[in-house]
């Protein structure tokens, strides 16, 4: 793409973000592990093609905040989550709702690429498997090769298919993740730390790419650097001590932050 359609993609980009529909929505959202609260009353919004950055602290809530929104701290034993979060019209935590089908339609990939001990084409083609989202042969070689081409793997791995994808360097199976999460069509992608295992290189690879993705997809993603924040990210949220303190836009949270726990966030005095 020349520089030209580079920037009027921005631009374009950039208009939908201001305009973009909400996608998902927490509400009064509060989390205890057994006795202890882990987030109080956060009400947050996620918008449609954005790349949202949760920020903050050790400790302050961000991951606990990100499982919410698919419902993976159901897998925490004395976890309890009160509140709603909703996805589009719909409150994630209705009993009415399929867990399995929610964590189709917002996935996750996590601080650690966890690829399957399996071959790269079994990583990326299990989803659709059992989501049903393809019958025969040449539909799912289609899936896995349109979810690598997305997640800009295509080209170094496709004459090793039948390899595991284990073999792959660290963020060739981040991005081997990556596909995974893309191949069932989610609507919403979450990211906890996704590149804190990966090397300068591999990094700026994956940012990259969530910067592409952010076109087809919803994203979220925790992240410890607030270089990422910036770089990868149009609105930022805030968290200090299991509270939302601020969100805002991406450029203004870091040159004129509303909350000064925010500013003494960014400026490093503090976390
Ligand atoms: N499974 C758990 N059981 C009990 N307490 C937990 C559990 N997971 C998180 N917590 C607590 O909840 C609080 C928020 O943790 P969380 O992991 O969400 O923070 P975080 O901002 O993502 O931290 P970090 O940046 O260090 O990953 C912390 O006090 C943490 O100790």
């Amino acid at each position: 793409m020349n520089m030209l359609n580079e920037t009027a993609v921005e631009k374009v980009l950039e208009r939908k973000m201001s305009n973009a529909a909400l996608k998902m929505s927490g509400k009064d959202v509060c989390v205890f592990y057994g006795d202890k609260q882990a987030l109080h009353n956060v009400n947050l919004d996620v918008r449609e093609n954005t790349v949202t950055a949760l920020i903050g602290p050790s400790g302050c809530g961000k991951s606990t905040f990100l499982r919410t929104l698919n419902r993976m701290n159901d897998t925490i034993d004395n976890c309890r989550v009160t509140g709603k979060i909703l996805l589009d019209e719909d409150d994630i935590y209705d009993p009415s709702i399929d867990v399995v089908e929610l964590r189709a339609r917002v996935g996750m990939v996590f601080q650690k690429p966890n690829p399957f001990p399996k071959s790269i084409y079994e990583n990326v083609s299990y989803g659709p498997r059992i989501h049903g989202l393809a019958r025969t042969r040449a539909e799912f070689d289609e899936i896995v090769e349109s979810s690598l081409q997305r997640a800009g793997l295509w080209n170094e791995v496709k004459d090793r298919l039948q390899e595991p994808g284990t073999g792959l360097s660290g963020g060739q199976q981040q991005r081997l993740c990556i596909a995974r999460a893309v191949a069932v069509s989610p609507e919403v992608i979450l990211m906890d730390e996704p590149c804190s295992a990966l090397d300068p290189i591999a990094t700026a690879r994956v940012e990259e790419l969530i910067h592409e993705l952010r076109t087809n997809f919803t994203i979220v993603i925790v992240t410890h650097s607030m270089q990422q924040a910036a770089r990868v990210s149009q609105r930022t949220a805030m968290f200090h001590m299991g509270i939302l303190v601020e969100e805002n836009d991406t450029d203004k949270m870091f040159t004129n932050p509303d909350d000064q726990r925010t500013q003494d966030y960014i400026m490093g005095r503090f976390g």
